[in-house]
């Protein structure tokens, strides 16, 4: 099954999450992804990548990110978060990273993290496909 993703980030994360997903872009054009809504313009824009777009985070993007994950839908998130910059939708950010630990999902919320989730995932995937 491909991995299914989420990726998620603020404002002055998003050129990061840009770059950092275009160093992963044969990797993830072969993943099931979904973002908050304007991350996913970006991704789908700048990178041509196929994301399903949920509304913005501050819309409610990071609960419906959150609601999909508890139902098992979701294999990893890639959460780039702005830790200098307070956020109005600090409770559904908050919901979204608890949900992650409760239901035991990868959560990467740096780029250090990031990387270290998606090139493992894209070494098992590689590692399964040689099977
Ligand atoms: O606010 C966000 C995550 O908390 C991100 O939402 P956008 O991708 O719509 O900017």
């Amino acid at each position: 099954m491909k991995p299914r993703i989420a990726l998620i980030a603020h404002d002055e994360k998003k050129d990061d999450m840009v770059s950092f997903a275009a160093e992963y872009l044969d990797f993830l054009r072969g993943c099931s992804l979904s973002a908050t809504g304007t991350t996913g313009a970006r991704l789908a824009n700048e990178l041509g990548l196929a994301v399903e777009r949920k509304l913005s985070g501050p819309y409610g993007g990071d609960l419906q990110i959150g609601a999909a994950l508890v139902e098992g839908l979701i294999d990893a998130v890639i959460f780039l978060r702005d830790p200098m910059t307070p956020q109005p939708h600090e409770p559904d950010i908050n919901a979204l990273v608890r949900a992650c630990d409760v239901h035991n999902v990868a959560c990467a919320t740096n780029l250090s993290t990031a990387h270290l989730v998606l090139s493992q995932l894209q070494l098992v995937s590689r590692s399964s496909k040689g099977k």
